[in-house]
C-alpha cells in the first residue's frame, strides 16, 4: 500500500493537490446514476484522476469506473442506461492512499455476507496500512492498495451480528479522515468522522435524499440543503425512512480549514460558512494586518480572486485582473514530466500588461506550497514593467503535510517548511511578501482567535498540530514500509 506523503515521491506535482468528492441518493426513481454523475460533475474540481458510480436496482448493484473526468465517462446515454435503479453513490478521485490506478478507483464493491457493499470515501485513514497488515495476516484478500479498502475487509471481519453494527465497529477501528457515503441492500449509510476533518451535507430533492461533499453539488441537482452531517454522525437511509444516530463518544470537532481556504468551490457553503464570504474576509485580513502602498490589487486566478476583492475593498487600493487565466488549460499539477509542467503554469496565467506597465502591485494568492506559481507569476509581472511587485497570502505559510485526505508534497518541498518568509520573498523575488496570521484565519472564519487549548478547525499543515495519532507514519516496522515503497509505481 502507498501511503500518504511525506512518502510519496509526488513525480509530478509541485502542489497541494485535491482531495476526493463523494455524492449518493436514494429515493430517486431510475434516475439515481444520472443525478450522481451531475454531482460528481459539480465536485470535479475536488479530485480529476478517475471517477466512479454504482447503483442499486433493488436486486443487483451496477458498478461503472473509469480514469480521467466525469465528462467523457458519465456523459454517455449507454452508461448512464447501464447504471439502473432509484439509489446510487459516487466517487472522483484525487489518490492519497494506493496508486492511480482502476483497482483504486471509488466506489469500492464488495460481496459480504450481508450482500453487496459499495464505499465512496473521501478522506485519508491514518492507520489503514497497520489495519491492512493485521487484517491480511489473518486471511483478509486486498483487491486494491486503497486505504478505503480496509473499511470493507472491518466489516466483513467484524463478529457483531447486525450489518449497522459490524459497520460501527469498522468505523471504531479507523483513525484519521473519512466521510463516506456506503450502499447496501438495506440502505445507504453515511457517516463523517468524529472531528469531521472532511465536509459532508445533505439535501432534498422531491422525495429523493441527497448526500455531498458539498453543497454546490446539490445546487447542480436543483435540490435543497437541509444542513450539514455533524462530526461523528451517522444516517442510515432506507424505505423506512431517515434514521441518525451517533456511534462515537462526542469530541471537540476539527474540520479542515484548508476547505476554507483553497480546496471548496467559493459557492459551497461549508459548516455553515459561506466559502466566499471567508475567503474575501481572510483578504480584508491580509489588508489589515500587511498594509503596502500600491497601485493596483491583483488576484492569481483562480483560488486568489476572492481574497483580492477582500484585500482591495479594505485598503482601497483599486482590484484590477492584472492576470488572465485560459480556461483552455487543464490544471497545472495534471501535466506530466517537469518539462510539460512549467509550459502548463506559463500557459495558463498571462499578464494583463497594458495594465501592469507602471504600476506598483500587490499580488494575492490563496497559499504557496513549493513556490512555482509564485516564482513565475512575480516574474511575469516584472516582464510586463511593473515598478513594485508585493506579494500577499490569503493563509499562513503551509509548513507540515497532510495526512487526512489532501497530497501535499513532502515536508523537504514545501517552500514554508525550508526559509523564513524574508528568504521566501528573496527567492521569488517579491519586493515583500507576507502571509495571514493564524488568528487572522480565525478571525475571518468568525472566531476571536485560535483556541491553543482545543483549536476550532484542523490547521495542521500551518501548525503541524494533528488532531489525530499518525499511526502509520509512526508505527509501520521499517520492513513494511520498504515493501510499501517497493510498489510504488511511477506516474
Ligand atoms: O506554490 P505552488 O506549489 O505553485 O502552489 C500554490 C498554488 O497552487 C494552487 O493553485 P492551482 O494552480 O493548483 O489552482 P487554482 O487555479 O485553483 O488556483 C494555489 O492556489 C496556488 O496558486
Ligand atoms: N483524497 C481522498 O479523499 C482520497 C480517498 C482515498 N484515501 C483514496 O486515496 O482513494
Ligand atoms: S492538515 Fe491541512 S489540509 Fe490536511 S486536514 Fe488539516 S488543515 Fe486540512
Ligand atoms: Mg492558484
Amino acid at each position: 500500500m502507498i501511503i500518504t506523503n511525506p512518502f510519496d515521491s509526488d513525480l509530478n506535482g509541485d502542489k497541494l493537490r485535491e482531495e476526493c468528492g463523494i455524492f449518493g441518493i436514494w429515493g430517486a426513481e431510475g434516475t439515481a446514476a444520472a443525478m450522481v454523475a451531475l454531482g460528481l460533475h459539480a465536485l470535479q474540481h475536488r479530485g480529476q484522476e478517475a471517477a466512479g458510480i454504482t447503483s442499486w436496482d433493488g436486486t443487483m448493484f451496477h458498478t461503472h469506473r473509469a480514469m480521467g473526468h466525469v465528462a467523457g465517462n458519465f456523459d454517455r446515454d449507454d452508461v448512464i442506461r447501464a447504471l439502473p435503479g432509484d439509489a446510487a453513490c459516487g466517487h472522483v478521485r484525487y489518490s492519497t492512499t494506493g496508486e492511480t490506478a482502476l483497482r483504486n478507483v471509488q466506489p469500492l464493491f464488495a460481496e459480504l455476507y450481508s450482500g453487496g457493499f459499495a464505499v465512496s470515501h473521501n478522506g485519508n485513514i491514518s492507520n489503514a496500512a497497520k489495519l491492512r497488515n493485521e487484517l491480511v495476516r489473518r486471511g483478509s484478500i486486498f483487491q486494491s492498495t486503497s486505504d478505503t479498502e480496509t473499511i470493507i475487509h472491518l466489516v466483513a471481519m467484524s463478529s457483531y451480528r447486525t450489518l449497522l453494527d459490524r459497520f460501527i465497529d469498522a468505523l471504531k477501528q479507523l483513525e484519521g479522515a473519512y466521510s463516506l457515503v456506503c450502499m447496501t441492500p438495506e440502505g445507504m449509510l453515511i457517516c463523517r468522522d468524529p472531528l469531521g476533518i472532511r465536509p459532508l451535507v445533505m439535501g432534498r430533492l422531491g422525495e429523493s435524499y441527497i448526500f455531498a461533499s458539498e453543497t454546490v453539488a446539490l445546487d447542480v441537482c436543483g435540490a435543497e440543503f437541509i444542513r450539514h452531517i455533524d462530526p461523528g454522525e451517522l444516517v442510515i437511509v432506507s424505505d423506512k425512512g431517515l434514521r441518525s444516530i451517533r456511534p462515537f463518544a462526542e469530541v471537540p470537532p476539527r474540520p479542515c480549514v484548508f476547505e476554507h481556504v483553497y480546496f471548496s468551490r467559493p459557492d459551497s457553503i461549508v459548516d455553515g460558512s459561506s466559502v466566499y464570504s471567508v475567503r474575501k474576509a481572510i483578504g480584508a485580513q491580509l489588508a489589515i494586518e500587511d498594509p503596502v502602498e500600491a497601485d493596483i490589487v491583483i488576484p492569481v486566478p483562480d483560488s486568489g480572486v476572492p481574497a483580492a476583492i477582500g484585500y482591495a475593498q479594505q485598503s482601497g487600493i483599486p482590484f484590477e485582473l492584472g492576470i488572465i487565466r485560459s480556461h483552455y488549460v487543464g490544471r497545472t499539477f495534471i501535466q506530466p514530466g517537469d518539462k510539460v509542467r512549467h509550459l502548463g503554469v506559463k500557459l495558463k496565467h498571462n499578464a494583463n500588461r497594458a495594465l501592469i506597465k507602471g504600476k506598483r502591485i500587490i499580488l494575492i494568492d490563496d497559499s504557496i506550497v513549493r513556490g512555482t506559481t509564485s516564482v513565475k507569476i512575480v516574474q511575469m509581472m516584472r516582464d510586463a514593467g511593473a515598478t513594485e511587485v508585493h506579494m500577499r497570502i490569503a493563509s499562513p505559510p503551509t509548513r507540515h503535510s497532510c495526512y487526512y485526505g489532501v497530497d501535499t508534497p513532502e515536508r523537504a518541498k514545501l517552500l514554508a517548511a525550508q526559509m523564513t518568509v524574508q528568504e521566501m520573498a528573496r527567492h521569488i523575488d517579491a519586493d515583500s511578501l507576507a502571509f495571514v496570521s493564524v488568528d487572522g484565519m480565525y478571525k475571518a472564519l468568525g472566531e476571536s482567535g485560535r483556541k491553543e487549548s482545543c483549536p476550532q478547525y484542523c490547521d495542521a499543515c500551518f501548525t503541524g498540530d494533528y488532531p489525530t495519532r499518525l499511526t502509520d507514519q509512526e508505527d509501520v516496522a521499517p520492513a513494511d514500509q520498504l515493501s510499501l515503497l517497493a510498489e510504488r509505481v511511477p506516474a
